[in-house]
Parts: structure tokens; sequence; C-alpha cells
């Protein structure tokens, strides 16, 4: 099958800073790919790398068998985002923001009200459709930002923290949006800090420390050197083992 995304010697920098030293990979369609990492190890930048928002990267990068250097745009229409960190603007309702969205795409109005209202329904939102996203709480915002990256219907879409702010019931749903996703064609790949959530929903996890990918593989084979949780094979593979000494020290520093 061909690949979705291929990655050749990435190399991505913020200034001076190399972020991103080398990154090799190739993913396939129909996969759920869970990209985790201990804090500032690339995830996010990498993301961004892929969906054309950082344009001065090293080495030669393809999504959906679009070259990203030359044609970033193309790939822009294509893909879903949904950023970890992101300003819905305040004084639009849900109704009036994803009809804005919507028309980015280039989007039939009469289809995108139909299906943004369907939606929202769907998470509950429906009574909230016409207010103002200003009082939205953070979970409402991340569901109208899911909407938002999903509503042309990518075939590829990348999710940082999807799950973030969102309650116990609504990520048992994302969860099976996003399984479904991938059962039916489409690649999802997402970072996340939720272990448990990544052990159980990736066909492939991907770990990144640093800048480098120093592991890769389903969760079976990640764990047939070590029979242990995915947190734990995060902390031994990360180098950092050591949170009940750190819990205590900080105690400690609390308590002087
Ligand atoms: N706009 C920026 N300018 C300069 N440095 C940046 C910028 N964005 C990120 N960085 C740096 O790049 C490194 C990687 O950041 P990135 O956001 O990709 O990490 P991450 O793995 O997504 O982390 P987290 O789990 O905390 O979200 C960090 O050292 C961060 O400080």
């Amino acid at each position: 099958m061909t690949p979705v995304i291929t990655i050749n010697n990435l190399h991505q920098f913020y200034g001076t800073t190399e972020i991103l030293k080398g990154i090799n990979l190739s993913v396939a369609p129909g996969q759920v790919v869970g990209y985790i990492g201990p804090n500032g190890a690339g995830k996010s930048t990498t993301i961004k790398t892929l969906i054309g928002l950082l344009p001065d990267f090293q080495g030669e990068v393809s999504v959906l068998g679009l070259d990203l250097r030359t044609q970033a745009m193309e790939v822009k229409r294509r893909i879903g985002y949904v950023p970890e960190n992101a300003a819905l603007y305040d004084l639009l309702t849900p109704t009036e923001y994803l009809l804005f969205v919507g028309q980015l795409y280039e989007l039939d109005t009469v289809m995108v009200n139909k299906k943004a209202a369907e939606l929202l329904d769907l998470f509950d939102l429906s009574q909230h459709a016409n207010s103002r996203m200003s009082t939205f709480s953070k979970g409402m915002r991340q569901k109208v930002l899911l909407i938002s990256g999903l509503l042309h219907n990518p075939d590829l879409i990348f999710l940082d923290e999807p799950l973030s702010g969102l309650d116990a019931n609504t990520v048992v749903l994302v969860k099976q949006i996003i399984r479904q996703l991938a059962d039916s064609g489409k690649t999802v790949f997402y970072s996340s800090h939720i272990m448990d959530v990544v052990e159980k929903l990736s066909d492939r996890i991907i770990i990144i420390n640093a800048g480098q990918i120093i592991a890769d593989g389903t969760f079976a084979e990640l764990q047939a050197t070590r029979t242990t949780s995915l947190e734990q094979l995060f902390g031994q593979l990360t180098g950092n083992n050591t949170q009940t000494a750190t819990a205590e020290a900080f105690i400690q520093a609390l308590n002087q």
C-alpha cells in the first residue's frame, strides 16, 4: 500500500536550535499512530512540519503522495488538524465558526450548516450552537475544535492532544470515532500524554525523545523485550523512572 506519510531524514529548527534531528518514517493508510514523547521532545514540531506550518525544514517529506515542499497548499486542503492550543474566535458561535472553517475549505454552505448542526448535536452542544464561544469551557472548545478539524472529511488527520479537557464519556466517544475513522481507511496520527489511551487505541506507537525516534512498533512489539505497561516502558526508554523519589523531594521542598 502506498504510504500516506513518508519522511526521509527530517531536520527542523527554531532559529539555530535543532529540534528534529533526522526523523525517518513511513505511515501506511488506515492506521491509528500514537506519537508520544516527553515534554519538549518535538511532537508538536513534527506535526506542524507535516501539515505545512513550518516550511523551512531539511529532508524530504511526502504527505498523501504530495511533496510537502512544493505542494503544501494542496496538503493543507486534504488533511485535518486539531492543534494542541488553538485560539477559537471567541466572538463567534460554533455555528458561525464552523461555517467559516467550511468556507476556508470551499465547502458548500448548506451542506456545512447541516453537517455542523448534526456534529454539534452528537457532541451534546446543540443548545450552545448559537452562543458565543467566549463563555465556553475547555472541553466545549475542544469539541468545536475536533469538529472543525474533521468537517471536510479528510483522509489523514493530525490530532495534538485530542482528548484535552474532555469529560470521561466524551473521551470514550472520541476514542471510538478515532477507531472507526481508521477502520474506514483513514489515517489518524495523534500525540498524547495519556499512556492508557495510546496503549489501547494505537495500531502503531512511535516514541520520540530529544528530536529522535527511539522506538517504533505495535504495543506488543515494543513490549516484547520487557513485560510492562506503556507508561513504564515510556519511562525506561526516555530515561525518567524516578517519579517516586522526585515526588518525595517535591513534598519535602514544600514542607521547608
Ligand atoms: N515557536 C517556537 N520557538 C522556539 N522554540 C520552540 C517553539 N516551539 C517549540 N519550541 C521548542 O521546540 C522544542 C520542541 O517543542 P514541541 O512543542 O515540539 O514539543 P512537544 O514534544 O510537542 O512537547 P509537549 O509534550 O510539551 O507538548 C521545545 O524545546 C520547545 O521549547
